[in-house]
């Protein structure tokens, strides 16, 4: 079987497993990994961090990405353009000011969003379908993350995860770009051993 039917499989699945969690277990469940990240060192000296806007059934961080914007953090998230696949980050400062955008997504008003470059990302919060303890990532199948985060090979990745999204093996392909961590309610995976953060 090719990877890509292989993928496509555990996608379903896994996404279908996320889409039965209930309100309460979501938010419950997101309020922990908030605070996983808030007393996380890398998260604490990133001073620039990309999140995302939660689609249904992901861990929401829209608590997390509040308190970073008044920590004086610059915040961004996807903006997705006309092009599918290809999306920008744009630079939030008010969770207030997001408009329902494409494929069932939250986005910033794009009247209004700044583009920020991707090379001034330090760390970027990954969500996805599933992930494993070495890093690989499945996401939602239009290769959004992999395309963007080639443009941020400066800034570290982290997968934002339900421990039930974590599965021995994710297929992967060449163009798949590795997590460094994986945050999930219970702990902090380190995918990468050798990968000693230290402050600039
Ligand atoms: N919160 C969040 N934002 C994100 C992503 C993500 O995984 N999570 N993405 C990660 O790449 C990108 C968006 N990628 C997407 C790719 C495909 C579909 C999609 O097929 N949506 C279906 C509805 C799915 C459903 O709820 O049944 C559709 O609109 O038909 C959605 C998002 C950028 N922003
Ligand atoms: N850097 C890239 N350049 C060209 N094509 C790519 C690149 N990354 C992904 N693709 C293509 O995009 C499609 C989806 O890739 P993949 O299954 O890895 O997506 P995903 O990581 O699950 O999705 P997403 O990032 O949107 O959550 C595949 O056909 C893949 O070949």
């Amino acid at each position: 079987m090719l990877e890509a039917e292989v993928k496509s499989i555990l996608r379903r699945q896994m996404f279908l497993q996320r889409k039965t969690m209930s309100l309460e277990v979501v938010t419950a469940g997101s309020r922990t990994i908030c605070k996983q990240l808030l007393s996380w060192p890398v998260f604490q000296q990133a001073k620039t961090v990309m999140g995302y806007l939660a689609m249904p059934g992901e861990p929401y961080l829209d608590d997390l990405l509040i308190h970073a914007i008044e920590a004086g953090k610059t915040v961004c998230v996807p903006l997705m353009g006309s092009v599918y696949g290809v999306m920008e980050s744009a630079a939030i400062t008010d969770l207030n000011e997001v408009v329902a955008g494409r494929l069932g997504v939250r986005m910033p008003d794009p009247s209004r969003a700044r583009i920020l470059d991707p090379s001034l990302i330090d760390l970027v919060l990954t969500p996805g379908v599933a992930f494993d303890d070495s890093g690989n990532r499945l996401g939602m199948g239009a290769g959004y993350y992999d395309r963007f985060l080639i443009r941020a090979p400066q800034a570290l990745r982290a997968g934002i995860s339900w421990s039930r999204q974590l599965v021995s093996e994710v297929p992967w392909a060449e163009h798949d770009i590795l997590m460094q961590w994986v945050v999930t309610e219970d702990r902090i995976i380190n995918c990468d051993k050798r990968l000693v953060w230290t402050q600039q």
